[in-house]
């Protein structure tokens, strides 16, 4: 409600000068390069981009990350809930909607397309770097601190961009491979971005330790979970070993 009594809220100072060097998300990312660099690089990007990425590993790397979104929400409820301005809040609803919506209808025929059951994607265990991602989400939705939310969510969006935008162009023919690119490097992703790391610009200095130490241990998951993608491979192939041989 907006009257007299109520005024509605405007953002709290000067705008924020677009992100660039010298700013709090520069300093973050510079003090996690080599981590950051390997990821961006990981052998998991390489495969995708070229588009031969065994089908086994991008299945596994699917059901994985699939079951990030109840806790990824949360993620996004909190700073839906902690943003200190209406700007903020509202834009991060609005990638709440793209996350449930454009997001999870593409996991979807991703399985379809690559013979993932649902009864597959049920008995799959998670791996360590899932339970890190779905605890390190919840910790940092716990604090209400926003600078903290945003330092989590900042790495799981910029660092996707960042390979994102490596791609070589044309796309891989493959949609599987070339829509989980292009969910990662459009304009609306790209402004978001942007947004995030404007948003931690302006408010990283009010607990400059919590938001740095989350940014690091999130950029190391980002490497455990490419990494344990390839070991989901193995236990694939194990599994279905074990039922071709029990079927002899
Ligand atoms: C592991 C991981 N990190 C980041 C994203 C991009 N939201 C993702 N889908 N998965």
């Amino acid at each position: 409600m907006t009257d007299a009594h109520h005024p509605t809220p405007t953002t709290a100072s000067a705008p924020a000068p677009a992100p660039g060097e010298g700013g709090f998300t520069h300093a973050l990312r510079e003090g996690v390069r080599p981590a950051w660099d390997r990821a961006v690089d990981h052998r998991f990007v390489r495969e995708l981009h070229a588009g031969t990425i065994a089908d086994d590993v991008m299945a596994g790397y699917l059901i994985q990350d699939h079951r990030f979104l109840d806790a990824f929400l949360q993620l996004i409820g909190g700073a839906i809930a902690s943003a200190d301005t209406p700007a903020a809040r509202l834009r991060f609803a609005t990638f709440a909607g793209e996350v449930a919506g454009d997001e999870n209808t593409y996991f979807l025929r991703a399985f379809d397309a690559l013979g993932v059951s649902e009864s597959e994607r049920e008995s799959t265990p998670d791996t360590p770097a899932t339970t890190g991602f779905l605890a390190i989400f919840r910790e940092a939705a716990e604090t209400s601190d926003y600078a903290a939310i945003l330092a989590v969510l900042l790495v799981t969006e910029w660092l996707y961009w960042d390979w994102a935008q490596r791609a070589p162009r044309p796309l891989p023919t493959s949609f599987v491979h070339a829509e989980w690119i292009d969910l990662h490097d459009n304009p609306d992703f790209v402004e978001f971005v942007d947004f995030l790391r404007s948003e931690l610009d302006r408010v990283g200095e009010s607990s400059p330790q919590r938001a740095r130490e989350l940014f690091e241990r999130t950029v190391d998951l980002e490497n455990d979970f490419f990494d344990q993608s390839y070991g989901e491979e193995q236990h694939r192939e194990r599994q279905h070993d074990e039922g071709q041989e029990a079927r002899r």
